[in-house]
């Protein structure tokens, strides 16, 4: 019988910085919760609208794609969205900004000094869940460093999506440390900028489920 009492943990998983169409088609098959296409220009994983639309197409249902985007144009949102499930905010975006696309959101919040995570979650309330990443100043994002997850609050009002720095090798650690409803790897499943390696994207997924298990 099913103990509803005390369910099972299942961290979701996003693979952050797809750029190859066997990249897309592997993480679907391991089973990766959400997928991240960059399209912020300066991106050393950036792709452009004719890709964003190959790629997306490859993507069955029940696996969410997600535009990565650092204070952009609107023309360019509204254009992505049509190969898109939700909105992923990496600059200065107010809420309102985030909100005025119509489309589901999450906020990217970079971990400086000082940040007050719930005020932050306030202040973002229409947000399905605050992206908690690196601070490294003049780089949005992608910087394949961690951050000190102790100051992230047990009980914060938005669901949490731990990313920086993930590898098959701290994520078990991070999830322990954080319990994060998902957690976000880029550069810890690639072999360079954009190019994703299936074994270490299998040792991330497995990782995850040892730490859930
Ligand atoms: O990946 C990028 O180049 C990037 C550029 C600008 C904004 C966001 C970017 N990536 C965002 C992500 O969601 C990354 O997965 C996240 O920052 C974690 O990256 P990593 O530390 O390499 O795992």
């Amino acid at each position: 019988m099913l103990d509803h009492a005390t369910p099972k943990r299942r961290t979701r998983v996003k693979f952050c910085g797809l750029t190859r169409a066997e990249d897309v088609d592997a993480a679907v098959a391991l089973g990766a919760d959400a997928l991240g296409f960059v399209l912020w220009p300066g991106s050393r994983r950036a792709i452009d609208l004719e890709r964003l639309a190959s790629l997306a197409a490859r993507v069955p249902a029940f696996v969410t794609r997600v535009g990565l985007f650092v204070d952009p144009d609107t023309a360019l949102v509204e254009r992505a969205a049509e190969h898109l499930d939700l909105l992923q905010f990496h600059g200065d975006e107010s809420s309102a900004c985030c909100a005025s696309f119509g489309r589901p959101w999450i906020k990217a919040l970079r971990m400086r000094d000082g940040l007050d995570l719930e005020t932050a979650a306030r202040d973002h309330a229409g947000a399905r869940a605050l992206l908690l990443d690196a601070y490294r100043p003049g780089m949005p994002g992608g910087t394949g460093e961690t951050f000190d997850w102790s100051r992230i609050p047990a009980t914060l009002a938005k669901p949490v999506i731990l990313a920086g720095g993930l590898t098959p090798a701290n994520v078990a650690e991070a999830i322990a440390t954080v319990a994060p409803f998902a957690v976000d790897v880029s550069g810890g499943i690639e072999t360079a900028p954009g190019c994703k390696d299936v074994d270490a994207m299998t040792a991330f997924l497995d990782a995850v489920r040892r730490a859930d298990a």
